[in-house]
């Protein structure tokens, strides 16, 4: 991304952002509430269309592509609140998100590697998405993500609402992807703690703009990580 502006109507929430992600890290964007996180991760997306600046991917201009596009490219994007289907059971969620995948062969190996990972789903295969704990429906809304096999998975928040235990395990996961399947992970996360242990690189972003990017060890430091804030 570079020089990347993006907000809501007038009002500017990005101003001018650079920021790379690398094939195979797991990049962390830490921020305060307000930074433009998730407006960020939206406008990667597809569902913010960049006001300037630019965002590529592989080479290529996909700044105001749609979300179907970048699906269809190999993006995958778990919103904030686990974005599940839930009224539907765990097998026709992680169905659904294989929607991009042209090739219906490729669906058992997938529904079998989101098992293995996640064994907690083959279990409850037929369970109605929307009666799982909190922590069961992020690891649900993950696997649907990966069931198209991205090759770079955005996540927003996703240990939100979740018992630390739970956060350690989604944290986890998240490695296990990201060291399995080789998929680029971007992750937007408030806890930090638990969050950057598994990051190769870390951004920090204060209103809209990046004040830090490198190294994850040094805002282990709360006090170097509060004046970041
Ligand atoms: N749909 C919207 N319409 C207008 N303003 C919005 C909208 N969504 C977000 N904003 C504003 O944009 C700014 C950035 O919000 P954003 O959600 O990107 O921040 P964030 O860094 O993800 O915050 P948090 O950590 O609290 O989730 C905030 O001032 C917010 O009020």
């Amino acid at each position: 991304m570079q020089g990347l502006a993006a907000g809501y109507g007038k009002k500017r929430v990005l101003h001018g952002l650079d920021m790379d992600l690398n094939q195979g890290e797991i990049l962390l964007v830490l921020g305060h509430n307000g930074a433009g996180k998730t407006t960020l991760l939206q406008t990667m997306f597809g569902l913010l269309r960049p006001m300037a600046g630019s965002i590529a991917f592989e080479g290529r201009e996909i700044g105001g592509r749609t979300p179907a596009a970048n699906v269809r490219d190999g993006i995958a994007f778990v919103p904030q609140g686990h974005g599940i289907f839930r009224s539907l059971t765990v097998r026709t969620n992680l169905e659904l998100g294989a929607f991009a995948e042209r090739d219906a062969a490729r669906m058992p190996e997938r529904l079998e590697a989101v098992f293995e990972l996640f064994p907690i789903l083959k279990e409850r295969a037929q369970q109605i998405g929307g009666t799982m704990s909190g922590g069961q429906q992020q690891m649900l809304a993950i696997g649907m993500a990966l069931m198209h096999g991205p090759r770079v998975l955005i996540l927003d928040e996703p240990s939100i609402g979740l018992a630390p235990n739970l956060v350690e395990r989604v944290m986890q996961s998240i490695r296990t992807v990201n060291e399995r399947f080789g998929t680029t992970i971007l992750m937007v996360e408030q806890n930090v703690k638990l969050s950057l242990p598994i990051a190769s690189r870390a951004v920090v972003v204060k209103t809209g703009a990046v004040v830090y990017e490198g190294d994850p060890a040094p805002l282990t430091d709360h006090v170097r990580l509060m004046q970041l804030f």
